[in-house]
């Protein structure tokens, strides 16, 4: 059997600069596992996945297998499909890991480390919040628009796997950084995610729209409810703060498209279900948060029915 020390399920815009920060970091065979084998021949024929930082380009030789012919076990496994594409990972995770492997789920919103926790009990398995802005121009080409920050941890007690993890990430140039409150940064990268995604995939604008004089009215509207829902899992958010935080990181990121906004322009469904969808079940009627989810579903409506 095969070992590698690194596998990405998910070959898509974070799973592209995952990879990136890697092989930066010295791990020069990363699988990366893709759901369909046009990409996997897309990345044959380029030599490999590009990735477009700054003004410079990278061609990362990574080896892209398809999700259904897994090549072998690996120590660590980054997990970047959407959130609502999880569940059909959890057997392919199986066969790639071992009982010493860690698994790090890295999906904006809440759902998708609740679920792997939940269905690999005897896994390692991590959470991690990604402040990076990434964009899949191609099936292997990927524009890295700025952030460099992941935050990780495990809900389950403390593991020095991460700490390698993070050994290999920071090498790479990736400021990878351990928590043992994951939980609280889930919460504010949540917040962060349920102002920018939404407004900039209704708009179908950069992350920068969020800067505006509108963006931050709503922001505080979406912010006050995601306070109520926080602290009913015992998580007292200050709101100023937390404003700042997301003012922040849509001036980083601002010429970035939110995942969501790449998601509506493309025609995908989106991950609202697991961002503003998740406040608003915690925060009864008339909720903004509610409004704002049920928008975002009338525009997949839109075109995933084809009106
Ligand atoms: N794009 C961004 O700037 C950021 C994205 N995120 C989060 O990161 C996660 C990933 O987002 P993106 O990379 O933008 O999504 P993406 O849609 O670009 O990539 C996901 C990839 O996973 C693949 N996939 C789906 N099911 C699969 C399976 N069973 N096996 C193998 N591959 C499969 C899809 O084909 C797709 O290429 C999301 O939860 C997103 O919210 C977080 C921060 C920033
Ligand atoms: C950080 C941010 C807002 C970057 O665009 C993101 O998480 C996303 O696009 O989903």
């Amino acid at each position: 059997m095969q070992y590698y020390d690194l596998c990405i399920v998910g070959g898509g815009s974070i799973g592209g600069i995952i990879a990136y920060y890697s092989f930066r970091g010295g791990i020069t065979s990363i699988p990366v596992y893709y759901r369909s084998i046009e990409s996997i021949e897309a990345i044959m024929k380029n030599g490999g996945l590009t990735i477009k930082y700054g003004d410079k380009e990278y061609l990362l030789p990574i080896i892209p297998v398809h999700h259904s012919k897994p090549i072998g076990k690996c120590r660590f496994v980054i997990n970047t499909v959407k959130a609502y594409h999880v569940k059909d990972t959890i057997n392919l995770m199986h066969k790639i890991t071992d009982e010493d492997s860690l698994i790090l789920m890295l999906q904006n919103g809440f759902g998708s480390l609740e679920l792997v926790e939940e269905k690999m009990l005897n896994r390692y398995v991590a959470g991690g919040v990604v402040f990076i802005g990434a964009e899949r121009i191609n099936r292997y080409y990927i524009l890295h628009h700025g952030g460099r920050t992941i935050i990780a941890g495990r809900r389950k007690g403390f593991t020095a796997k991460l700490l390698e993890l993070m050994n290999i990430l920071n090498r790479g140039g990736c400021d990878f950084r351990v928590t043992s409150n994951i939980d609280l940064y889930r919460w504010i990268k949540l917040g962060v995610n349920a102002v920018i995604n939404p407004l900039t995939a209704i708009t179908r604008s950069k992350n920068k729209i969020v800067l505006t004089q509108y963006g931050r009215i709503l922001a505080e509207k979406i912010i006050d409810e995601l306070i109520i829902a926080a602290e009913k899992y015992g998580f007292k958010l200050d709101k100023k703060k937390l404003l700042t935080t997301i003012f922040r990181g849509a001036k980083n990121t601002s010429e970035n498209y939110s995942s969501m906004a790449q998601d509506i322009m493309n025609n995908k469904p989106t991950e609202i279900d697991y961002i503003n969808g998740f406040i608003a079940k915690h925060v009864g009627e008339k909720s903004v948060n509610e409004v704002i989810t049920l928008i975002v579903h009338l525009i997949e409506e839109s075109y995933m029915k084809n009106h």
